[in-house]
């Protein structure tokens, strides 16, 4: 166990926006917070960053309760003095987060040059893409070299090749830090989380690994077409309940449990001399896992 976050509740006025949850998050993985809109991501990392303080309930971080040096935390919408360099801005984070004077200008070359910053360092801000933008934030957010990362949305906002940037780098923090990110854009999540938590209305509906939750909620669906009918031959193969749909003009769309060896199916339909045109395993996304889950 690393964090431990107990019977968590945070009220605003008379609206419960967390309603008691209670998980952990594992050292060394990287876990996606999933959930509509409303649904309390934000308020969970603000309350985990120590931003929020929680109504009740309590955090703790390996048995301690101040553990804020330990966490970096990038918000969803970073902002920044347009008028400073990347260079300027990190040195005041650094100031903010007490990073040993003697080793800040260390830290401030090493994350710029992690995030790809280096050759920008003594521009103006105000010039910056959308993209750099968010690379700076996250410059930031590992600056004093944290050992959990904290990102709420950090690739909503961005272009297909922002996203990917940042993808990219959070792939490469994995093995150095443990991190938590909130996101809408489940693809993304599904490339680099190991772990996933799911909120809607301020409870937790999913907390457990993307396999298991793939296992528990994904189904694979196979498209067959064939010259005949194969009605009989899939009968004795598999369960008849599984046959989701079938036409006269010979397509069948199975939907079966991902224990499921495709393969035998194929080899089978082949040696009984079928004529097979199309034969197309496509496996549920973590779309797929979430839309069965939050509407449950
Ligand atoms: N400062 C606040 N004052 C009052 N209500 C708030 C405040 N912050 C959040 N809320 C409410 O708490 C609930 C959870 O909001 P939160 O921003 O945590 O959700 P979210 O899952 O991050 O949503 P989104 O995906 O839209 O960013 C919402 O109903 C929101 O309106």
């Amino acid at each position: 166990m690393f964090v431990q976050v107990s019977q968590l509740e945070k009220r605003f006025n008379d609206h419960q926006a967390i309603k008691g949850i209670t998980f952990h998050i594992k050292k060394g993985c990287c876990t996606a917070l999933l959930g509509p809109n409303g649904a309390g991501k934000t308020t969970t990392l603000h309350m985990l960053a120590g931003l929020l303080s929680p109504t009740k309930g309590s955090i703790s971080y390996n048995g301690e309760k101040d553990y804020r040096k330990h966490i970096g935390f990038m918000p969803q919408h970073p902002t920044f003095f347009n008028w400073m360099t990347p260079v300027e801005f990190l040195y005041f984070a650094g100031k903010l987060s007490a990073v040993p004077k003697q080793l800040l200008k260390e830290y401030i070359n090493n994350s710029l040059s992690f995030v790809g910053l280096t050759e920008v360092k003594n521009r103006k801000i105000g010039g910056f893409s959308g993209g750099m933008k968010q690379r700076l934030g996250l410059a930031q957010a590992i600056l004093h070299q944290p050992e959990l990362l904290i990102l709420d949305e950090p690739v909503s906002a961005l272009d297909p090749t922002g996203r990917r940037e940042v993808l990219v780098l959070m792939e490469k923090l994995k093995e150095r830090m443990t991190i938590l990110f909130s996101t809408h854009v489940l693809h993304d999540a599904e490339q680099v989380c190991d772990e996933v938590l799911m909120l809607k209305e301020g409870e937790i509906k999913w907390d457990g690994s993307l396999i298991d939750l793939k296992k528990a909620f994904s189904h694979t669906a196979v498209h067959i077409e064939t010259t005949e009918p194969i009605k009989d031959e899939l009968d004795k193969l598999v369960k008849s309940d599984t046959i989701h749909f079938m036409t006269d003009t010979n397509v069948t769309i199975l939907e079966i449990a991902p224990s499921f060896q495709t393969n035998d199916l194929l080899t089978t339909l082949i040696k009984k001399g079928h004529t097979i045109q199309k034969f197309e395993v496509k496996e549920d996304s973590l779309e797929d896992a979430y839309m069965k889950v939050i509407n449950l």
